[in-house]
């Protein structure tokens, strides 16, 4: 069982007893339980469990009581702390100075109590400590005795706490690399510095070839594995083969792929988390795995040259199901793109749902599109849409075939019904990996996105002399007439998953058209979410001190740690810059 990270609330108060201190008790600690109740009831673990809180054994006036607390956090697992308060506190007595994990303070805006004063006196304490925090500060002034949280204060008490799950839920666990670097792809050339520095988390990695001394002999579960092969028959539409013919496999070869390609899924499943049964099986050491909250697959070339290729295993783990019914889908990057392997996890971290890896492949302008087609884009891809296509790796959620009321969406694993299940694998096939590509076969996996979904983009991109940078684009999926999706699909290779991408344009920077947004894409990948999650990677990204590079989040949306204004207030991009170079990686 993974334990995930707890929040811990915080109560400070006006240390002054005979009076103060005693008048303020009952306040303070109302607003604790508030707050724990409200993050409680609004957010939950990658399992689906509501999210725990603990709030400190006392209120906090003066320094002991702080180091009580965080003891206290320290025992019971609290990866993030969020202090409240209704009233003035002594400042630097009463902080949380642990230094790798995110803080933020929700200071009351009543006027009986300086609450307020509290947060500035705090933040001017860790601005000087060098502590990065996130300052809470209501719009509206409240009266003395509200119980309330009003719904701008709930907005950045849910960004905070998602963000810093984030952090929290990640650190001590591994990237698993299986396989080295992918045709050259500089994503695949794994940064460890990068890895252990800015995420917290450990390296691991194998060689291919341990796949086939698994395969070889028999190291997997032989039960699973006949439940997997035969749901795999039952539910897994074969699609048509698109090679030439000359290259056609014959019946026993697609089916003795079929059964390597679920191997190879139960075989990255239980290198990346381990498998009980295995030691059971008298493998125990293969039992352990790697610890890994994240991988990816190197596969090309030196595997597909010669075996079946990993769309199926990526696909099937990025998926939030599988012969075993719904679970949380596995984050697993293709071409062992780690970077793009990151970034999915930190999406996947902040909304529990599956992610799409894809190539950023073509970018179609409306003129283009007309031109080969004869038809006008329209809605959210009037301006033009962005081809995203790999080799048929991408989540089964992706086809948006899940239902919300009949439209299109991307749901956390438990909430998805056995109809939304049905309706993914009856929208997608699995179709002969063409062979030109792929010589040694392998399944690609081919669905068309349904339309009007929120999408978010990203990519983290390794810059030398900066370290990683972040991009981000908002936007929709966009449903083009079938024939019109055809002809520009039949130009790739139509075996493959597509979905096509109109980013939400502003007209300035990055975002002045669709075409500059493909223009400023830093690599051959996008990790892409359901939703507009683009603010909460900005405040991820601020934790983890990754500067963003372009976004078209609108500004009032954005929340950064409150010093991020003292690297400059006007150019908020160069001010990130600044602060994530000043304050350098979270672990360093
Ligand atoms: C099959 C091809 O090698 C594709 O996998 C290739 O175009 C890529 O995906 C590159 O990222
Ligand atoms: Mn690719």
């Amino acid at each position: 069982m993974r334990e995930f990270a707890r929040i811990g609330i915080r109560p400070t108060i006006d240390g002054r007893r005979r009076g103060v201190r005693e008048s303020l008790e009952k306040q303070t600690m109302a607003m604790a339980q508030s707050v724990a109740e409200f993050l409680t009831s609004s957010l939950r673990y990658p399992d689906g469990s509501p999210v725990e809180c603990v709030i400190a054994d006392s209120t906090i006036g003066r320094v002991q009581e702080a180091m009580d607390c965080q003891r206290q956090f320290k025992r019971e697992n609290v990866g993030l702390t969020i202090t409240v308060t209704p009233c003035w506190c002594y400042g630097t007595e009463t902080m949380d100075l642990t230094p790798d994990m995110p803080h933020a303070i929700w200071g009351f805006n009543g006027t009986e109590r300086p609450g307020a004063v509290y947060l500035a006196a705090a933040m001017s304490g860790y601005a000087q400590k060098g502590i990065p925090a996130f300052a809470i500060y209501g719009k509206e002034v409240q009266d003395a005795d509200a119980t309330d949280i009003p719904t701008d204060v709930q907005e950045k008490l849910l960004t905070f706490a998602k963000a810093g799950l984030a952090v929290a839920n990640i650190r001590d666990y591994s990237y698993l690399a299986m396989g080295g670097v992918c045709m050259g792809i500089a994503g695949s050339i794994v940064k460890d510095d990068f890895f252990q520095e800015y995420l917290g988390m450990r390296n691991e990695s194998i060689d291919m070839s341990e796949f086939t001394r698994r395969i070889d002999e028999g190291i997997y579960d032989p039960e699973e594995y006949q439940v997997a092969l035969k749901w795999v028959k039952a539910n897994c539409l074969e699609g048509p083969d698109n090679n030439p013919e000359e290259w056609l496999w014959g019946r026993e070869e697609l089916d003795a792929q079929w059964e390597t390609v679920v191997k190879m899924t139960l075989i990255a499943r239980d290198l990346m988390i381990g498998n009980p049964r295995l030691a059971e099986l008298g493998f125990a050491e293969e039992a352990c795995g790697h610890g890994a909250i994240a991988a990816g697959f190197q596969g090309q070339r030196q595997w597909t040259d010669h075996f079946p290729n990993g769309d199926f295993m990526e696909t099937i783990l990025n998926t939030s199901f599988d012969w075993n019914g719904k679970r949380a889908p596995f984050i697993l990057a293709t071409e062992n793109d780690s970077l793009n392997g990151a970034t999915m996890l930190l999406n996947y971290m902040l909304t529990n749902t599956a992610q799409i890896f894809a190539d950023v492949r073509t970018f179609w302008s409306a003129d283009s599109v007309e031109r080969v087609t004869g038809h006008r884009l329209t809605g959210h891809g009037q301006e033009g849409v962005i081809h995203l296509i790999n080799s048929g790796a991408a989540t089964l959620d992706g086809n948006g075939q899940a239902s919300d009321n009949g439209k299109p969406i991307m749901k956390p694993h438990w909430e998805l019904t056995a109809d939304d299940q049905k309706a993914i694998l009856a929208n997608t096939s699995f179709r002969p990996a063409s062979k030109g590509y792929f010589r040694g076969g392998g399944f690609s996996t081919n669905y068309l996105t349904k339309g009007e979904m929120p999408l978010t983009m990203a990519r983290i991109n390794f810059i030398k002399g900066i370290g990683p940078v972040l991009q981000i684009a908002e936007g929709y999926s966009v449903e083009l007439p079938e024939a019109v999706h055809h002809q520009l699909d039949d130009r790739t290779d139509p075996t493959w998953p597509t979905t096509w991408f109109a980013p939400k344009v502003t007209g300035k920077g990055a975002f002045t058209d669709v075409y500059s947004v493909m223009d400023n894409w830093g690599a051959n990948h996008g990790a892409i979410s359901y939703g507009h999650i683009g603010a909460d990677l900005i405040t991820l990204a601020a934790m983890l001190r990754i500067p963003v590079n372009m976004h078209n989040v609108a500004e009032d949306q954005i929340f950064r740690p409150r010093v991020w204004g003292m690297f400059g207030t006007e150019q908020l991009e160069g001010a990130d810059y600044r602060a994530c170079q000043n304050y350098g990686p979270l672990y360093k």
